[in-house]
C-alpha cells in the first residue's frame, strides 16, 4: 500500500457535470501510461513533448481500439511540477462518462487509484512542502470565507512553517549551548551565562504562548462557528435562520413545532464562517418526532460554539422560556428578543435578569436588528483588538488547526521543564533533554517528527485526487 514507486491516477475535478474534467496522473510511469491510451492527429507522443506543454489529441482504448474523448494533456515532468513526479493531465470534456472511462483505461493500463490526499501527500514526502503547508490546501478547498481562503493561503505559502523553523533553530543553538557544558564536565557553567539562556527560553515561551492564543479564533476561521438557535415553539428561530441566510431555507408557520430536524447552513459575517444550526422548539409534548426533535436540540447546545436563545416580544415570558435559558447556562449566549415589530408594550426581562447575558432586540419578520446581531455574534467569538484581516497584513502568524496548538502546547510544556531544572541547578543534560523533546515537538508541525499515523489521519480527510 502506498508506494512511492506506483504511478497513481485520479479524477481531480469534481463529481458532476462540468465543462472540463481533469484525470490526473503522477509517477514515473505516468507518461509512458499516458502515451499507451493517447492518440495524436498529428502523431505527436507525450514522452516527446517538452515538459509543461500542452498537446491536443484524443484518448483511446488501445485495446477495443476506439476514441473515448477528445482531449487537450498537460505533461510536466519532474521534479519541478506539484508532486515533484512526472505528472500527466488529461483535460477531458466535464461529464462523468468520458472521465470514467479515461481512468478506468488507465488504471487497466498499470496505473493504481490515489487515495486522498495522496498527490499532495507525495509533495510533502518529496521534500515539496511540508506538513503544515500540505495541511493547508485541504483548508483551502474548505474555507468558506475570504478570511478564512486568506490564513490558509499564507500557510500554504510557508508564514507557519518559517516562524516554526526560526523557533525550532534557536532552540538547537541553545541546546548546543547547553550540551558543550556537558561535553566538557570541567567548565563550569557561568551563572550570568545561565541566566542568559533562561532568558532566551523565556523568551521563546512568550512566543510560543502568543501563538497558543491565537488558536482561540484562528480555529472559528478554519472550522466556522457551529451556532445554534434554540428556544421555546413559535419563538421564531426558524424566521431567524432565514433572515440571517437571506433566503428562504427553513419552513416557518404560525404553528409551534413546524421544525423537527436540525437545519444546517453557512453564513458569512465579516469574514468568520458561522454554521448555523436551526433547531425544533424545546417543550414538553407526547409526540414522537417531535420529542425526537427536542433531543436534538438540546444536543445542538452541548456541541454549540455559541447560542442564539430566542424570545417571543409579543407575550410575556413563560416557565418554558426560562427552562430555556436555564439550559443554556454554561454557554456562550446571546439572549434575541424577536418580534421586536409587535412588542407588547409588557414584555418585561425581569424575570431572567438572574441570568445576564448579551440581549439584541430583533424582527426576523421585517429584518430589523439583525445587523446588531450579527455585530453581537461576531464580537462574541473574536475579542481581541484585532481582526484577523489585519493579522493577516501585519504578518502576524495565527494558528486554525487544533493539531499545531497541541503540539505547540508540547513545546511549551518541555521549555517550562528545561528552565525549572536550570533555576534549581539541577544537571544540564536535563535541560538538554527537555530542549530537545520541544524540538520535537515543534517538528511535527512540519513534519520533520511525524508517524504514519499522523500522516494517515492528515491525508485521509482530503479528497480523492487531491
Ligand atoms: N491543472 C491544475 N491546476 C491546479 C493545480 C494542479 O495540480 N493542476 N493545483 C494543485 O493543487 C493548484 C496549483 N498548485 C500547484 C503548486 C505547485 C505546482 C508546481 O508544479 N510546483 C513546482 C514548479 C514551480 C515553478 O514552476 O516555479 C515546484 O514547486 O517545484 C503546481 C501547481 C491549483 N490549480
Ligand atoms: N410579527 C412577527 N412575527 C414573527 C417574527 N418572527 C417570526 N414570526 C412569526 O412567528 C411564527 C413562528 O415562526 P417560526 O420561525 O416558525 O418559529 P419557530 O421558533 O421556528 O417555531 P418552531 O419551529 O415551531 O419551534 C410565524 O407565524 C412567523 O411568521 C417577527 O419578527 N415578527
Ligand atoms: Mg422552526
Amino acid at each position: 500500500m502506498n508506494h512511492l514507486e506506483d504511478t497513481i491516477v485520479a479524477i481531480s475535478t469534481p463529481i458532476g457535470e462540468g465543462g472540463i474534467g481533469i484525470v490526473r496522473l503522477s509517477g514515473k510511469d505516468a507518461i509512458p501510461i499516458a502515451d499507451k491510451v493517447f492518440f495524436s492527429p498529428k502523431g505527436k507522443k507525450l514522452r516527446d513533448a517538452k515538459s509543461h506543454t500542452i498537446i491536443y489529441g484524443f484518448v483511446i482504448d488501445p485495446i477495443e481500439n476506439n476514441r473515448i474523448d477528445e482531449v487537450i494533456v498537460t505533461v510536466m515532468k519532474a521534479p519541478k511540477t506539484y508532486t515533484r513526479e512526472d505528472v500527466v493531465e488529461i483535460n477531458c470534456h466535464g461529464g462523468m462518462l468520458p472521465l470514467h472511462a479515461t481512468m478506468r483505461i488507465l488504471l487497466r493500463e498499470g496505473a493504481r487509484l490515489a487515495e486522498p490526499g495522496e498527490f499532495t501527500k507525495r509533495a510533502f514526502l518529496n521534500g515539496r512542502i511540508d506538513l503544515s503547508q500540505a495541511e493547508a490546501v485541504i483548508d483551502i478547498i474548505r474555507a468558506k470565507t475570504e478570511t478564512a481562503e486568506r490564513l490558509a493561503l499564507k500557510q500554504l505559502e510557508g508564514k507557519l512553517s518559517s516562524r516554526i523553523t526560526d523557533i525550532r533553530d534557536k532552540l538547537v543553538e541553545l541546546c548546543m549551548h547547553i550540551e558543550a557544558y556537558i561535553d566538557f564536565p570541567e567548565e563550569e557553567i557561568e551563572s550570568l551565562e545561565k541566566q542568559d539562556i533562561i532568558n532566551s527560553i523565556d523568551m521563546i515561551k512568550g512566543n510560543l504562548s502568543n501563538i497558543i492564543r491565537s488558536y482561540d479564533e484562528g480555529k472559528f476561521f478554519r472550522e466556522g462557528v457551529s451556532t445554534a438557535i434554540v428556544g421555546k415553539p413559535n419563538v421564531g428561530k426558524s424566521s431567524l435562520l432565514n433572515a440571517l441566510l437571506q433566503k428562504d431555507r427553513a419552513i416557518v408557520t404560525e404553528i409551534p413545532g413546524t421544525t423537527r430536524d436540525i437545519i444546517e447552513d453557512y453564513v458569512n459575517i465579516k469574514g468568520l464562517p458561522l454554521r448555523i444550526m436551526d433547531t425544533a422548539g424545546i417543550r414538553e409534548t407526547h409526540d414522537l418526532a417531535e420529542i425526537e426533535g427536542v433531543r436534538r436540540s438540546l444536543k445542538a447546545i452541548d456541541g454549540a460554539d455559541i447560542v442564539l436563545a430566542v424570545l417571543d416580544a409579543s407575550r410575556q415570558l413563560d416557565k418554558a422560556d426560562k427552562e430555556v435559558i436555564d439550559k443554556v447556562k454554561g454557554k456562550k449566549t446571546i439572549i434575541v428578543i424577536n418580534k421586536s415589530d409587535i412588542e407588547s408594550p409588557t414584555f418585561d426581562l425581569e424575570p431572567l435578569s438572574f441570568n445576564l447575558k448579551p440581549c439584541v432586540r430583533v424582527s426576523a419578520l421585517k429584518g430589523d436588528g439583525i445587523d446588531d446581531l450579527k455585530d453581537a455574534i461576531y464580537s462574541m467569538c473574536i475579542t481581541s483588538s484585532k481582526a484577523a484581516d489585519a493579522a493577516i497584513d501585519a504578518e502576524d502568524i495565527i494558528i486554525t488547526n487544533i493539531r499545531h496548538r497541541q503540539a505547540i502546547e508540547k513545546a511549551l510544556k518541555s521549555l517550562y521543564n528545561a528552565e525549572d531544572i536550570l533555576k534549581r541547578n539541577e544537571p544540564l543534560e536535563i535541560a538538554a533533554i527537555f530542549i530537545r523533546e520541544s524540538l520535537d515537538s515543534l517538528g511535527e508541525i512540519v513534519g520533520v517528527v511525524t508517524t504514519e499515523d499522523i500522516l494517515n489521519k492528515i491525508f485521509n480527510e482530503f479528497c480523492i485526487g487531491k
